[in-house]
């Protein structure tokens, strides 16, 4: 029997791996005050199409239901949980939620994410509490070796406006920077602008690295401009509380343009250094909230939790028992487990692969009369 392209089975230590994921995170935000949300696997596909949202349908698994309408496999956790906290989401809230997205990408069809929201807190309260909460988790896991980057939706934005741009134009220049393609990028610009804002775009390609040096080059660069000059402002704050909790590896990235079209403002992602794998992605996205007539705040990150079940090592602390038992001893065997309730134990009826475990028992006799005996 076959599965269809994208779909796979898991089996024993990835699925043990990937359950600790699931347990370390309800630690972790349980801790950190969080309340848990799922939404349905099902939704309507206007949920995410939307202009609010504008997430294609193209790469949404759906079909027609019998009104007409078309539903979908859940394609993101972010817009699924706002229009459930739609009518409630007047106060602050804290929400966490782990589960399946069903995007078809070339990874497959389905991704295992775990992640929060943070609705109605002040912006920096929320932006820092991602980092922090994201910094938290990942050393919870014994992940170290990560590189946290900062990026911004409004400098795009706001050099964008010195453009005459079409929607269509604004679109394929944001596609050309997201691909860091320089010459489509140079031609867009210098076709609706001048070559100076042309030669400004191309370097904001490379405009990435160590946030110190990009951030204190570029506040030289854009001395003129208010508003580019505040984002730039906002991401030094956050960078340089993220160092006071001893984290090395921060960059910025001021050329990243939003990879999904609700956000609006600060963006955030965590890089493995082992692969260069994206293990985390979020940010601000106030925008979403329109849809349902509301000024909110809302920020967020999810976790690729496929990626970091890959990273991980299983605990593998308790001691593993076997109990060697016949057909009338089963039941024996099965009271034994009252003596070991740290342990691991497995009932056998033989002698097989002893080496796996850390003891053995035997339990000899007959007629009631029994005894257990370590090998
Ligand atoms: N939903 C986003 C992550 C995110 C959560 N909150 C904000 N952004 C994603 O799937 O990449």
């Amino acid at each position: 029997m076959f599965l269809p392209s994208g779909s796979k089975d898991m089996l024993g230590s990835r699925v043990s791996r990937q359950n600790q994921v699931f347990e370390t995170f309800r630690q972790v935000v349980t801790l950190r005050g969080y309340q848990e949300i799922a939404t349905p696997v099902v939704e309507y596909a206007s949920t995410f199409t939307n202009e609010y949202v504008g997430m294609p349908l193209q790469n949404m698994l759906k079909w027609f239901n019998s009104d007409g309408d078309i539903e979908v496999l859940r394609p993101d956790w972010t817009t699924a949980i706002a229009r459930a906290i739609a009518k409630h989401s007047d106060k602050p809230q804290k929400w966490a939620y782990q589960g399946s997205i069903f995007r078809r990408n070339k990874l497959g069809v389905e991704g295992r994410q775990v992640g929060i929201e943070i609705i109605n807190y002040s912006n920096l309260l929320a932006e820092s509490e991602c980092l922090f909460m994201a910094r938290n988790f990942l050393n919870e896991l014994k992940i170290s070796e990560y590189i946290t980057e900062l990026a911004h939706t409004g400098i795009f934005e706001e050099l964008s406006k010195q453009l005459n741009l079409s929607e269509n134009d604004f679109e394929q220049l944001r596609l050309a920077m997201h691909d860091k393609r320089k010459d489509t990028v140079y031609q867009i610009a210098k076709n609706h602008g001048n070559h100076e804002i042309a030669d400004e775009f191309v370097s904001l390609v490379d405009a990435y690295g160590n946030f110190e040096s990009v951030i204190e080059m570029y506040e030289i660069r854009w001395k003129n401009n208010a508003t580019l000059l505040n984002i730039l402002g906002d991401i030094k704050r956050l960078s340089l509380m993220l160092q006071s909790m001893g984290e090395t590896d921060i960059i910025v990235d001021l050329g990243r343009v939003k990879n999904l079209p609700y956000y609006s403002g600060m963006m955030f992602r965590g890089f493995l250094k082992e692969n260069g794998a994206t293990c985390y992605s979020g940010g601000r996205y106030d925008k979403l909230y329109e849809q349902f007539e509301q000024s909110i705040s809302a920020v967020g990150l999810a976790f690729d939790a496929d990626q970091l079940a890959e990273q991980i090592q299983v605990e593998k602390n308790r001691e593993k028992i076997c109990v060697i038992a016949t057909e009338e001893t089963y039941s024996i065997a099965e009271q034994l487990r009252e003596r070991y309730k740290d342990s691991i134990v497995e009932v056998l009826d033989k002698e097989t692969n002893l080496n796996a475990f850390d003891k053995v028992l035997n339990i000899i006799g007959s007629n009631g009369d029994y005894e257990v005996i370590e090998k």
